[in-house]
């Protein structure tokens, strides 16, 4: 018998996929609640029925839908001409909810007149808090208190880097000392959390959970009042819970403890290590259970609007984050569809389900960019930030800090010619491999091209002495470890599933940058499958692997620097000549530049010293105590994959960005490290860039993005005047048309995270 299909006539729904694989909860008690329902549950329910008690119930049911959508059609056609134009997508959809779900209608307020956000007042100092709080800390404190009385129970401190965000939440943790409490935040993090409780706080017990030999009886990590750990761990303990690990053969699952305790409160810190929503490192924090739940980040948004879904998704904001089904009053945080096709509570289809968020701020924005409905997107986004955000900027509060002024500086630099000829030969063999994809559809990786090009810019060497180029390459057990796309040392390495190697941050960039929806591996073209949140690989203590460096391929008594690196030299020379005790930071993220940076520098008298991802937690400490505590070392060599975020180096008052990376947060990240509470001298960032090469694209990116993050998180309206429609649209998150379907081996086909890098547009603009 025909069932009929109660979604034929309503618009697509709006899972991104992204759970999918939700564990099965509280279906039974859905169904009950919900009755008999058409869809993959039907058969069951129509067997018990007589044919005349279903053809009453399909006449009833067809009336009560022809009913309603008139009822839809008038209310559509009502607020139509009330905003005096025809209503897009996601406003039918949104008259279609409140329909069914009435509380939706006062979910924004009065649009026209929004509730400012409270005043945060200063409160006192807690007594068992052992450092003084600034003004402004003070107030985050009345914030915080208050916002855990509210539906949010938590929300997120995003103060710009450096302001003491771990500080405020300690304060916080004491002023109301309830345990036990876990903070999860990045490796290098973990000790100056630990470091920080017990210098400000009266003997808060606390407990680094990580490595191996690590508690796992849950009735011990409660006695502690604070819990650390590391997203790697967390993520982990959630894969080894949900899809367990193999032993001796066998699948074995294995309890999380950290999922199995019933935390007072959980903070996140650097909370956009969550921003991509599919993730398991994602998914595993939106599991945790707690009273009370806090983000903390100085760049909450990095690329996309969409990534701040997470943030709201973690902290369970009710209805933003929720899944709501457009024809009865099916509602939930979960993507629920276990057999894909009806949905696990209301076997509804996943046509009839929309994410509030996606329908109400994503979707109008990304479709209007600043006009319109996207214009209202962006007002409703604010209200909602203004709900369960609280963000001070440094110069919003210069006085409370008392900090030096900081200068960024774009220093733009030529080839010589000889980089020139060099640059162009390989511009053009990048837009031959181009025009031949646009004829024949050919393999052509972007990513690789681009990282070439960006090698080229600061130093020729590092495309044509790259392992793969050197005519004298010999392999060796170190070069396992080399990342497939940029050919260099993999300082995060992780393994494919048909077994390649690459940095993560290049396999990300490979993916987002796809023109196609499933690339391929680079490599070897087979489908790619990779974990991008899994644990990094790991080189044995014992192991001869060590990274042999760029120096070891050249003839160094022939060698020539690179018009970049001489730019650097001059840079610290004149320095010096000011004043000899001044310390500079230099980021790059190829760890080959920085060997020949390093090589250059020591030439030219500089005392150096160097941190990379390879480094154990303790190299890293005793290389970090040794910059700091010695006069006489000038210059700290950082890869930024290994020390862009969390660290503390305010025994510098210079940083050097040697390379612009896509992502400008990254970029405001690094600078950060040296300009933060504790520094004492005027701070200036100096970012290198050649710029007849394709970094002067890239630092016209970067102002777009850094638009529009200002649009979003400050109320700086001017900053959203210098996006156009377009610009926006590339900023929205398309995530939902990945596919997320494993939980292990998540395949992120996006294709326009990396705002302009998928258009074919972009593409011929740079290569014409
Ligand atoms: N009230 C205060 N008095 C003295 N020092 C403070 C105070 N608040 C914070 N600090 C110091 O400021 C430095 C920066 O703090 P913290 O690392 O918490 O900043 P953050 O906002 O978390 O930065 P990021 O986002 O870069 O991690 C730390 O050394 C901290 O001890």
């Amino acid at each position: 018998m025909d069932v009929p299909d109660s979604g034929s006539d309503s618009a697509a729904g709006d899972s991104d996929g992204s759970e999918s694989d939700a564990p099965l909860k509280g279906k039974a008690k859905a169904k009950a609640k919900q009755g008999p329902t058409w869809g993959a549950t039907a058969t069951s329910v129509k067997a018990a029925m007589t044919m005349a008690d279903l053809k009453r119930r399909r006449r009833e049911e067809n009336k009560t839908r022809l009913s309603t959508k008139r009822l839809l059609r008038k209310k559509c056609s009502e607020l139509a001409s009330k905003l005096g134009r025809s209503l897009t997508h996601s406003e039918k959809n949104g008259v279609a909810l409140q329909e069914q779900h009435p509380e939706l209608e006062h979910a924004w307020g009065d649009l026209d007149n929004p509730t400012p956000p409270a005043v945060p007042k200063q409160v006192p100092q807690p007594d068992n808090l052992k450092v003084t709080l600034l003004p402004f800390q003070q107030e985050s404190l009345h914030w915080m208190r208050n916002q855990e009385k509210t539906t949010w129970k938590g929300g997120i401190l995003a103060d710009e880097m450096g302001m003491g965000k771990t500080i405020q939440i300690i304060s916080l943790l004491v002023s109301s000392r309830q345990k036990p409490n876990l903070v999860v935040a990045p490796t290098v993090a973990v000790m100056q959390w630990k470091n920080e409780i017990a210098a400000h706080t009266d003997g808060m017990k606390v407990l680094v959970w990580h490595g191996s030999s690590r508690e796992t009886d849950i009735k011990e990590l409660v006695k502690f009042d604070v819990v650390l750990t590391t997203y790697a761990v967390l993520e982990s303990c959630f894969r080894k819970q949900q899809s367990g690990f193999k032993r001796k053969g066998l699948i074995v699952k294995e309890k999380s403890p950290l999922h199995n305790v019933s935390w007072k409160r959980i903070v996140l810190d650097e909370a956009h290590n969550i921003k991509e929503r599919s993730t398991n490192t994602a998914k595993a924090a939106f599991e945790l259970k707690s009273d009370f739940k806090w983000c903390l980040s100085g760049t909450p948004l990095q690329n996309r609007v969409g990534e701040l879904y997470s943030v709201i998704r973690f902290l369970g904001g009710d209805p933003f984050a929720y899944y709501f089904c457009k024809i009865c009053d099916c509602k939930s945080l979960h993507w629920k569809f276990s057999d894909r096709r009806a949905c696990d509570d209301c076997g509804h289809t996943p046509m009839q389900h929309t994410c509030f968020w996606n329908n109400e701020i994503l979707s109008p924005i990304q479709k209007a960019g600043m006009s319109g409905a996207g214009l209202l997107g962006f007002k409703k986004l604010r209200i909602l930030l203004d709900q369960m955000m609280l963000r001070r900027t440094k110069l919003e509060r210069a006085d409370d800090l008392g900090l030096p002024p900081r200068t960024i500086i774009v220093r733009r630099d030529y080839f010589s010619p000889e980089e020139k000829e060099l640059y162009v030969s390989l511009f053009s063999d990048a837009k031959r491999q181009f025009n031949t994809y646009l004829d024949h559809g050919t393999v052509f990786n972007i990513t690789n091209s681009l990282t070439r090009m960006r090698q080229m810019a600061c130093h020729p060497d590092l495309v044509i002495r790259s392992k793969a180029n050197a005519a004298s390459f010999v392999p060796d057990e170190s070069d396992s470890m080399v990342c497939r796309i940029c050919n260099e040392f993999a300082e995060d390495a992780i393994q494919s599933k048909c077994r390649h190697v690459f940095d993560r941050e290049c396999i990300k960039q490979y993916l987002e940058a796809a023109l196609e929806p499933n690339p391929d591996c680079p490599v070897c073209h087979l489908p790619l499958t990779i974990d991008l949140e899994g644990p990094a690989l790991e080189i044995e203590a014992n192991s001869t692997m060590v990274r042999q460096g760029i120096l070891g391929r050249l003839d160094l008594d022939k060698w020539r620097s690179s018009s970049k690196i001489e730019a650097l030299v001059e840079e610290l020379s004149n320095l010096r000549l000011k004043d000899t005790t001044t310390k500079s930071i230099v980021f790059s993220q190829f760890v080959n530049f920085l060997d020949l940076i390093a090589y250059r520098l020591q030439k030219a008298g500089f005392n150096v010293c160097r941190l990379e991802g390879t480094m154990s937690p303790q190299a890293r400490d005793a290389t970090i105590k040794h910059f700091m505590n010695n006069v006489d070392v000038t210059v700290f060599l950082v890869s930024l994959k290994a020390g862009g975020v969390a660290l503390n180096l305010t025994e510098a008052s210079r940083v050097y960005l040697m390379d612009s990376w896509w992502n400008p947060a990254v970029e405001f990240q690094a600078m950060d490290r040296i300009h933060r509470l504790g520094q004492r001298r005027p701070v200036e960032a100096i970012k290198l860039v050649i710029e007849d090469s394709i970094e002067s694209r890239i630092v016209q990116l970067q102002e777009k993005k850094s638009a529009m993050i200002d649009a979003t998180l400050s109320t700086d309206d001017s900053a959203m005047g210098r996006l156009t429609p377009e610009d926006l649209g590339f900023f929205c998150d398309w995530t939902h048309l990945g596919d997320a379907r494993s939980s292990n081996h998540v395949v992120l086909p996006r294709l326009a995270c990396f705002v302009e890098l998928h258009t074919l547009s972009f593409w011929t603009g740079l290569l014409t």
